[in-house]
């Protein structure tokens, strides 16, 4: 399915957006209605800033990577593709995809991360638990190519709008369009102020949590289990609307090595800032990360490098991260012609915590998309566990929440199926004042409750932080 080499440099710059639209036009004598994916460089507003000048206009969506070189911002929805009933929701998408790019005038030559790219998520497990109404906005998974997308890359900014045309169409209307959107963009922005924190309800007590994780190594201690990764959440109020944009700079500008991840819909918004890569395709290069094994940063330098010695030495901390490892390495070996894993992990280390990593790249044969190899890599030990089956189980039946999207895979891919998914971790769910925050932990045969509580503890600290709440 992947062209190879990918989409490459472009013109696109030379091209206006009326003369895409002619070319697109041409289309019309073989079919009814194309659709239309315009792209046109843009210089004088960044990611952010389109996200927060186009609160208005429906539905947004934010992804930053963690480097930032690129950042994208949508809103509006074209397409919005979900999985079919009955149907594996992987396949479902990449069918509904490959039917739209039928049907879609593409230029010939592209930047990365402009013209058609969906950009959504998966819950964690292969269903939405409806029983609990805080996912009834979310599906078990949802791509969506956005009506405008600003796109910064590499230090350069385009927009693109995606539209379907047939013979009726005016061709000037939707060249008008960016004008529009650009005289919406032009407008000031007014800058919100962070709510103040009232409350924070931590649903589940520790003596919940104790009574949890014992069992879970007893189950691991039984050899029923070698690993399982189970989460908490705690409700945070506010004394008034979180604003989504600032929450956001917030993020961008504390939660260095990370990706920011913002996804809408209608009055709730899935938020978070992790750092934790699923799979990267660019053309036949394939990125992944292991990370799993947890520690605090440390106060001063010392005591920050002994945190980290010890981390690197910790016989238990380097068991949860190894299954992480062998189960990434079994997950792609069918799907690549090499990789490279180092044999020892090293140090991932961000603003509030530290943890163990292991980068993997790999040179992919040519029939894997980026849509299968997020299939089978996710849920990886580090967010189910070992034996996966198992683990799964083991969380539905015992964990007492739905995960919907917190852990689950999210991102982007295009037209040549590149993209790149993140695990959604560090995250939480906005709904107006409230927000729903998530965190786990990798449970193992030396786990202790109670150090687990704490690990789990920092964990919601990223999204305290960007909320204002840890003063
Ligand atoms: C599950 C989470 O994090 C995962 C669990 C880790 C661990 O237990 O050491 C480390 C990184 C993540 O893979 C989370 O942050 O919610
Ligand atoms: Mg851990």
């Amino acid at each position: 399915m992947r062209t190879s080499g990918g989409i490459c440099m472009i013109q696109t710059e030379k091209i206006s957006v009326h003369d895409q639209l002619h070319q697109a036009t041409a289309n019309l004598i073989n079919q009814t209605q194309i659709e239309v994916s315009l792209v046109e460089p843009i210089n004088e507003i960044s990611a952010l800033e389109f996200f927060k000048k186009t609160q208005l206009l429906g539905d947004r969506i934010f992804w930053k990577n963690p480097t930032g070189d690129m950042q994208i911002a949508g809103v509006g929805a074209h397409k919005r593709l979900k999985p079919k009933n009955g149907e594996d929701r992987f396949q479902s998408i990449r069918e509904q995809w490959e039917a739209y790019l039928e049907t879609c005038s593409l230029p010939d030559e592209s930047v990365t991360g402009t013209g058609p790219i969906l950009f959504g998520g998966f819950s964690f497990m292969d269903h939405i638990d409806q029983t609990d109404d805080t996912w009834e906005a979310f599906a078990s998974g949802e791509m969506i190519l956005a009506k405008w997308m600003l796109t910064e890359q590499d230090g350069q900014t385009y927009l693109t709008h995606h539209a379907t045309i047939d013979e009726t169409t005016n061709v000037n209307e939707i060249a008008n369009r960016f004008t529009e959107m650009k005289k919406v963009l032009s407008k000031p922005i007014m800058e919100e102020a962070l709510p103040k924190m009232q409350s924070m309800n931590d649903q589940f007590t520790y003596e919940h949590w104790e009574t949890l994780l014992n069992e879970a190594i007893d189950t691991i201690r039984e050899q029923a289990l070698e690993k399982v990764v189970l989460a908490r959440k705690t409700d945070v109020l506010f004394d008034h609307k979180i604003p989504l944009a600032e929450v956001i700079e917030r993020m961008i500008d504390k939660q260095t090595n990370s990706y920011v991840f913002v996804i809408e819909q209608e009055n709730d918004a899935f938020i978070g800032a992790t750092p934790e890569r699923l799979v990267q395709v660019k053309g036949n290069e394939l990125l992944s990360a292991c990370l799993a094994g947890t520690t605090a940063r440390g106060k001063t330098e010392d005591d920050d490098e002994m945190l980290a010695w010890q981390l690197l030495n910790d016989k238990k901390n380097r068991e949860e991260h190894d299954y992480v490892v062998q189960m990434i390495k079994q997950s792609v070996a069918p799907y690549v012609e090499s990789f490279d894993i180092p044999d020892t992990p090293v140090i991932y280390p961000l603003k509030s915590l530290q943890h163990l990593f292991t980068p993997v790249t790999a040179t992919l044969k040519n029939d894997a998309t980026i849509l299968e190899l997020v299939k089978q890599l996710h849920p990886t030990p580090a967010l189910g566990g070992e034996p996966r089956d198992k683990a799964l189980q083991f969380i539905d039946e015992k964990e007492p929440f739905d995960r919907g999207w917190y852990a689950g895979p999210i991102g982007w891919l295009d037209a040549n199926f590149d993209g790149e998914f993140a695990v959604a971790i560090r995250s939480g769910l906005i709904t107006e004042n409230q927000a729903t925050l998530f965190a786990g932990c990798g449970v193992v045969k030396d786990s202790d409750p109670q150090a687990e509580y704490e690990e789990t503890r920092i964990k919601f600290i990223p999204m305290l932080d960007a909320l204002g709440g840890t003063q």
